[in-house]
């Protein structure tokens, strides 16, 4: 439909207009910071920031069900900048006009409820929310597609010369920067940081594809983000990681997403999502927070965030069930399997710390917690789902698994209903589908398969080679005639069919 279309009344907030007063808060010294440059931490403190608007109580002149209807009202128009994260405009970054929002296709990614059967056999009512199915195969193109719209932003309107982005990655973030990037040339030119041997060849090649410059780095995640920082306070770099907090504002969408769809009723639902580098549970909870403040959600969701044994700082922290004693220290990785989240010093823990103590307060108590799961239940778990008709990464997998030892921990109320949060594409990870039907996972992983989930090719050839067709070589007709009934007859008794 065509904004003029629309009842009169409804047009005024239809589109969004640019306002609000946004500004970067810094979580240590508490000061603000303006937004005309693109900053990273704290010039007086070094502590990450968040962005807000100052102003967000002007948009409490319309009520929360006012703001329901406007968001479901724009659902139906065919405007390409509010078709993707920019649907929510005014809470995430209504400093950036629509001339300069970037829509690649993003966000809008649907709940796939979970097989009947699936629910069954674990004993649990969820969902998934299939964020693979964005552009780059992965929830961090909402994030991109703020950051990128915002330096657009500053190219087309602010006098921004050319700006080379840089972020470390553990395969889903350089994605995303290097399309968003490609779309953006020749005024973005991309450079991506991976740990080397620790992206999948499908990651790997999504930053190649879009021309970024790639450079693999000895160690691991964080090693790797430890030298983007220094760049970043070093060199005119555009720094795409979420340290960059415009990435948060984007991925807040993850929850107004949630919660339209859901027909922003959030009463005994529950979302588990892992943890990383803590930017997407950051987003999430802000997200959740922003709705309730202007009553389009009269309800919190309870979160999970899930962390594997090999990956856990987070979940070590909030151990310590007292928040005065608790101690943050980062840990060392080991190999996982949900790799995208192998991250021992999430750069979004202060972050995490501040927004979890807001959320929990607000919930009532018992809002958030984070539980650990091992990689033997992500991988089951995955290929597991995978078997009922659902699409989920290694990622998803741990946020099931999660579900599972969450309602194993008690914290799962009988009647609540879950949202897992599948981070990527499963075909992303399909190399660890493959170790584990092949029983090839290296000891570091500790990862064997359950036969029941194994499943191989299997080769049919019924007769010999060279009565085979093969590429570049038909068969004689009456050859071919052969060739058809001999392997017929192999794949039925293969498959016990029955003559008819
Ligand atoms: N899992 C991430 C790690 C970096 O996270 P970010 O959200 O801070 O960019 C990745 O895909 O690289």
């Amino acid at each position: 439909m065509r904004p003029e279309q629309f009842a009169p009344q409804d047009q005024e907030r239809l589109l969004p207009t640019p306002g609000g007063q946004m500004a970067y808060r810094c979580l240590g010294c508490g000061g603000h910071h303006g937004i005309e440059k693109l900053l990273y931490t704290c010039p007086n403190c070094g502590q990450v920031l968040l962005i807000e608007d100052r102003a967000f109580d002007r948009l409490k002149a319309l009520d929360g069900p006012g703001w329901r209807r406007i968001f479901d009202l724009r659902r139906m128009l065919n405007i390409p900048a509010l078709k993707g994260v920019f649907r929510y405009a005014e809470l995430l970054a209504p400093v950036i006009p629509l001339d300069s929002v970037l829509y690649l296709g993003e966000g809008h990614t649907p709940i796939v409820e979970a097989s009947p059967l699936l629910k069954q056999t674990l004993g649990l009512d969820f969902a998934f929310k299939n964020d693979g199915q964005n552009p780059s195969a992965s929830f961090k193109d909402r994030g991109m597609a703020v950051a990128l719209s915002y330096i657009n932003y500053l190219i087309k309107h602010r006098g921004a010369g050319q700006i080379l982005s840089i972020c470390a990655s553990t395969g889903d973030t350089s994605a995303a920067a290097a399309l968003y990037g490609a779309y953006l040339a020749p005024a973005v030119k991309s450079a991506v940081l991976l740990p080397r041997g620790k992206v999948t060849p499908q990651q790997l090649s999504q930053p190649l594809g879009a021309g970024a410059a790639v450079l693999e780095i000895p160690g691991v995640f964080d090693d790797c983000m430890k030298v983007v920082e220094h760049l970043a306070d070093n060199y005119q770099v555009a720094l795409l990681n979420s340290k960059n907090a415009w990435r948060i504002l984007g991925q807040e969408s993850y929850a107004y997403e949630l919660a339209q769809d859901l027909d922003w009723d959030m009463t005994g639902r529950l979302v588990l999502a892992p943890i990383g580098n803590a930017g997407n549970i950051s987003a999430i909870m802000s997200g959740f927070m922003k709705l309730l403040d202007l009553g389009v959600i009269t309800s919190l969701p309870k979160i999970i965030g899930v962390q594997s044994h090999h990956a856990d700082p987070v979940f070590q922290y909030y151990q310590q069930s007292s928040p005065e004693k608790r101690v943050w220290r980062p840990v060392t990785v080991q190999a996982s399997t949900a790799q995208a989240a192998m991250i021992g010093n999430p750069v979004s823990m202060p972050r995490v710390i501040e927004l979890a103590r807001r959320y929990d307060d607000l919930f009532g108590g018992g809002g958030f917690y984070v539980v650990q799961v091992s990689e033997q239940q992500i991988m089951d778990h995955m290929i597991l789902a995978n078997r009922h008709g659902h699409i989920v990464c290694t990622q998803g997998g741990e946020s099931l698994a999660g579900l599972a030892q969450a309602r194993a921990a008690g914290l799962v109320g009988a009647s609540e209903r879950a949202i897992c949060d599948a981070t990527a594409h499963q075909l992303k990870f399909a190399g660890f589908q493959q170790m584990y039907f092949e029983n090839s996972f290296p000891a570091e992983f500790g990862v064997s398969p359950r036969p029941e989930l194994v499943n191989m090719p299997q080769l049919v050839a019924a007769l010999p080679e060279e009565q085979l067709p093969a590429p570049g070589r038909p068969l004689e007709p009456q050859a071919f005639r052969r060739f058809v009934e001999a392997t017929s007859d192999a794949v039925a008794a293969r498959l016990g069919l029955e003559k008819k």
